[in-house]
């Protein structure tokens, strides 16, 4: 069984190990505008490392963002800024992901350190916000959305495929739908943000018929030889779970007829009332559950923080990649400390040249 420091291929893209690190929001740009921030924040985490490192959610339109400080692939000179960025990832060595997504009702919010609720109406930082229906989240984000007309729907979903196309001519080699964490991809699957009475509500079929449509239409841009994934939420921990996974792994069955090639699985966050089991890896048994049951390879995020934990996630074949997120922002060299105490042979070479020749300098061997 493969070990967390194997390679891993995936259509026509090898990752030099089992580290991915996940999509963070760093919510630092303006007008959508990756910037130095980004830049440094992205190589560092490249440079110290990973596989596969993988751009935040970035949105499709300029509603699509959950605060002003997301980043945006809807134009072409956020696209441009992008480039040296991808560049620098790939000159690392890790291989460049961008996530996509619309953040749907949670849009239009202050960033979370700054209060992490919707921007009031009468402050004109925001924006109106859409979603499969006019319900609200709940708690800060109480703003009620204009419920989707299918003219949004289509709309939404050629946005989705524009932000695909420049992602692709960019140079982005792994591409991530955000169809999680109760943003609008989410909301359409779960009951409790989508009570549409047309083909886009009622049913589970119907409730994934938007996330369906959409990859199928980004599958037709995206190259075959590019790994085309979705990070999906499949439990919302809201006591309607065995029903939620089993809707979910069809649908993703059916993402996977429709070309998906993995699937990061993760939570819905589509109620405040959840009540999640906050635990180390406590999400990696539902993805080898989705895993298994479709066949298609998989990763998990949420508290996998140890070396020994991630790598015994990859040897007992539960995961093909391990999604790090907090522990890379604590130590972007998290692969080489990583790599060390897993006894990897080398493992200075975890890190870039410069880095590697001095550690592995001048020390017994
Ligand atoms: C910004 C997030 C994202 O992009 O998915 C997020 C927000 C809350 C919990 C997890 C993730």
């Amino acid at each position: 069984m493969p070990s967390l420091f194997d390679q891993f291929t995936l259509k026509g893209v090898i990752l030099r190990n089992r580290i991915a690190v996940s999509p963070m929001c760093q919510y630092s740009a303006t007008d959508g505008v990756p910037n130095d921030w980004h830049a440094v924040h992205l190589t560092s985490l490249a440079r110290g490392g990973a596989g596969l490192v993988n751009v935040e959610a970035t949105a499709v339109s300029p509603e699509g963002r959950i605060t002003p400080g997301c980043t945006g692939l809807w134009n072409d000179v956020q696209a441009e800024a992008f480039v040296p960025i991808v560049a620098s990832i790939e000159k690392a060595g890790a291989v460049a992901g961008i996530q996509i997504g619309h953040a749907g009702r949670k849009a239009s919010a202050n960033r979370p350190w700054e209060g992490d609720d919707h921007i009031a109406d009468s402050d004109p930082r925001g924006w109106e916000t859409i979603a499969p229906s006019a319900i609200a989240f709940g708690g800060g984000l109480a703003k009620v959305p204009r419920a989707m007309t299918k003219a949004d729907i289509d709309r939404v979903r050629g946005d989705f495929v524009a932000a695909a196309i420049r992602a692709r001519d960019i140079g982005f080699r792994w591409l991530v739908l955000h169809f999680a964490h109760g943003y609008l991809g989410q909301s359409f699957f779960s009951p409790h943000s989508n009570q549409r009475d047309d083909e886009y509500g009622g049913s589970a079929d119907n409730r994934g018929r938007f996330l369906l449509e959409t990859l199928a239409a980004v599958r037709e841009v995206w190259p075959e030889d590019r790994p085309l994934t979705a990070r999906f939420g499949v439990i919302e921990f809201d006591g309607r779970d065995q029903e939620t996974l089993r809707d979910a792994i069809d649908l993703v069955g059916k993402f996977k007829e429709a070309g998906l090639d993995f699937i990061d699985v993760s939570l819905g966050f589509s109620t405040p009332a959840a009540n999640i089991p906050w635990g180390p890896g406590f999400i990696a048994p539902y993805a080898d559950q989705v895993r298994k049951a479709t066949g298609l390879p998989g990763a998990a995020s949420w508290n996998i923080t140890q070396p020994e934990q991630a790598d015994e996630l990859i040897r007992s074949g539960q995961l093909d990649l391990v999604m790090i997120g907090k522990a890379m922002l604590a130590n972007p060299h998290w692969p080489y400390e990583a790599a060390r105490k897993l006894g990897v042979e080398r493992p200075s070479w975890t890190l870039p040249a410069p880095y590697a020749h001095w550690l592995a300098s001048y020390r017994r061997a």
